[in-house]
């Protein structure tokens, strides 16, 4: 059996740990048995009983995205080191793993997508949940044409004091929370008109048709985005929730908290 050329095996050279993504058990048993190489595991569950593990609440089809989560999932649960050296061993076209990458743990270059889930005030699995409905719309979309749609998750007392309503409540009276299929098909449905919906922290919905009125002041969201993109900056800069966004004009979901841009994502890739 040939060896894998050095110019390949230079990827990994003197790596501080190893990211292995989504490996199965029989692939993180061998990894351990590497000396001197600390082993990480990022997935969606602790499946092989990792030492080292980072929860990754979404599958982020697209591995650029899945990577940084778990970069930056390591880095603030302190299992790496600002500067290590990082070799990212993931499934690309298949099941197991057959890509690899190297960076570099970077404190200053973070995006923010991992606090975005795990240090905001809802439950991770809230906004797991808002992006599924989110990711699901920008797909389908209204009756096939495509939809914008606004979610502001957590902090929803103070997100209610800094909006208005643009109609009738239909969540005024009823206890419902998004994750529940039904709710779902109840979301997108009232994503087809105008208005913010607002969702506590446990997942409740509030309310739908919220016109939000935060100070913009300070807020800076990339050029060429328009009211709604500027109305759910804006608001987690004023409150402790974070904004989920689908464009109608450009089809992608982006969330925001604490004024800033933190992830950017194509539903087609999901
Ligand atoms: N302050 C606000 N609160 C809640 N919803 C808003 C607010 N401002 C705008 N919207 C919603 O955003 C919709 C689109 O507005 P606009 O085109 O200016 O935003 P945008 O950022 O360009 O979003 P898109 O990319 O979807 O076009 C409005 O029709 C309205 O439903
Ligand atoms: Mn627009």
């Amino acid at each position: 059996m040939s060896r894998p050329p050095d110019l390949v095996g230079d990827i990994v050279d003197g790596i501080d740990a190893l990211v292995l993504f989504s490996p199965s058990g029989a692939y993180y048993e061998r990894a351990t048995d590497l000396d001197d190489t600390d082993v990480v595991v990022v997935a969606t569950e602790n499946a092989v009983g990792a030492d080292e593990f980072v929860e990754l609440p979404l599958e982020f089809d697209d591995i650029r995205e899945r990577i940084r989560f778990g970069v930056e999932g390591a880095l603030s649960e302190g299992v790496v080191t600002d500067g290590d050296e990082l070799g990212c061993a993931a499934p690309l076209f298949g099941d197991d793993i057959d890509t690899v990458t190297r960076t570099r743990a970077d404190e200053s270059k973070q995006s923010g997508v991992y606090d975005l889930f795990a240090n905001s005030r809802s439950d991770p699995s809230v906004i797991r949940d808002v992006f599924e409905v989110v990711i699901e719309l920008g797909q389908k979309g209204q009756k096939g044409k495509p939809v914008g749609a606004l979610f502001v998750v957590g902090d929803a007392g103070k997100v209610m004091n800094k909006s208005r309503p643009l109609s009738y409540n239909p969540f005024e009276k009823s206890h419902v929370h998004v994750g529940d299929p039904i709710v779902n098909v109840m979301l997108k449905e009232f994503s087809r008109l105008d208005g913010a919906f607002v969702i506590s922290d446990a997942g409740k919905i509030v309310s739908a048709y919220r016109y939000l009125e935060p100070g913009a002041e300070g807020t800076d969201i990339p050029k060429g985005l328009g009211t709604r993109h500027m109305a759910a900056g804006a608001i987690t800069r004023d409150t402790n929730a974070v904004a989920i966004v689908l464009s109608e004009s450009d089809g992608l979901v982006r969330a925001f908290k604490e004024g800033e841009l933190v992830l950017e994502l194509d539903p087609e890739e999901y």
